[in-house]
């Protein structure tokens, strides 16, 4: 058997609080390949933010831990660079300024400086960002920003890209753009990818494996589907193929049926019951 990439074993991650010991997460294991991209999927407040700040080495986990490449993590490193929802780039710097910043940090001693240049707008060219090169944050659209995030993680040639809900905030047509960007960058990089996201069709599409998380407190690994589909994968295609549809009701069952939240379920006085019918509209139920 090939040696994991990154393993995550018997990972407990209890919080302080006022109240004592929170239990977020009980014996998370995990074992991912190089190359591999995995989503994490779970209602919301299970930990799966949690499982990727432990892989990013910015929470060290109360019991067992995480390997990367046969080393322990516990402190961030440029080989794992973090995707958030919110993009995070420095306002006063420009665009291209912004990739310059990751670059420098990570390649300033082993890159000449025509060399970085050169990476920097590499980057911004894959996902479609040069032309704004010059400008800030504050002049383009956010769907433009998540593409500059992502840029700049790339830039820092990580083999393991972390995402936590990278598509979240954007409309859906930017969404699919981006999401096909990055099916293309990953086959051409063969990066690693653990991505957080709520969306059980973008999970289906982009990964090759669909780890579901339990409801916490002490939320585990519940279950693991591996997406067997061919690439490139095509979305338009993919919706009425028979087996995409059935890894995408595997998903649905495991969030609505096995791991139904039943605080939302139980109508509450004098209101309507908030969780999701069969009656509803399907998009709205492929939302985690
Ligand atoms: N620093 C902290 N102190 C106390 N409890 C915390 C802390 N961080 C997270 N938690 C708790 O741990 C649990 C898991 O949180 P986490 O953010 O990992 O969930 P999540 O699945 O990513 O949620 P969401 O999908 O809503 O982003 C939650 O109950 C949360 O309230």
């Amino acid at each position: 058997m090939t040696k994991a990439h990154l393993e995550l074993t018997g990972v407990e991650m209890a919080f302080d609080t006022p109240k004592g010991p929170f239990v977020a997460l009980d014996n998370v294991g995990l074992k991912i390949k190089k190359g591999e991209f995995v989503s994490l999927i779970g209602h919301s407040g299970c930990g799966k933010s949690t499982v990727l700040n432990i892989v990013a080495g910015l929470l060290q986990a109360t019991k067992g831990g995480c390997v990367l490449d046969g080393h322990e993590v516990n402190s961030p490193g440029p080989e794992r660079a973090v995707v958030f929802q919110n993009h995070a780039l420095m306002p006063w710097l420009t665009v291209y300024e912004n990739v310059e910043l990751a670059v420098q940090q990570v390649f300033r001693k082993s890159m000449a400086k025509q060399e970085r240049r050169d990476w920097i707008h590499h980057n911004l060219e894959l996902v479609n960002m040069a032309h704004a090169a010059n400008k800030r944050p504050g002049e383009i659209s956010g769907g433009m920003a998540q593409r500059v995030g992502i840029a700049r993680a790339l830039a820092m040639k990580p083999s393991v890209l972390l995402m936590d809900e990278p598509f979240g905030a954007l409309d859906a047509l930017t969404r699919a753009h981006l999401q096909d960007s990055l099916m293309d960058i990953q086959q051409e990089l063969n990066n690693t990818v653990i991505m957080i996201t709520h969306d059980v069709d973008e999970a289906v599409l982009l990964s090759d494996r669909i780890i579901m998380m339990t409801n916490g407190p002490a939320a585990t690994v519940g279950e693991d589907l591996h997406i067997d589909l061919p690439r490139p994968r095509n979305r338009v295609t993919l919706a009425d193929d028979p087996t995409y549809v059935h890894y995408r009701q595997e998903v649905l069952k495991f969030l609505y049926e096995k791991q139904r939240k039943l605080e939302h379920i139980a109508p509450r006085r004098g209101s309507q019951p908030a969780e999701t019918t069969p009656e509803t509209n399907s998009a709205q139920a492929a939302r985690a």
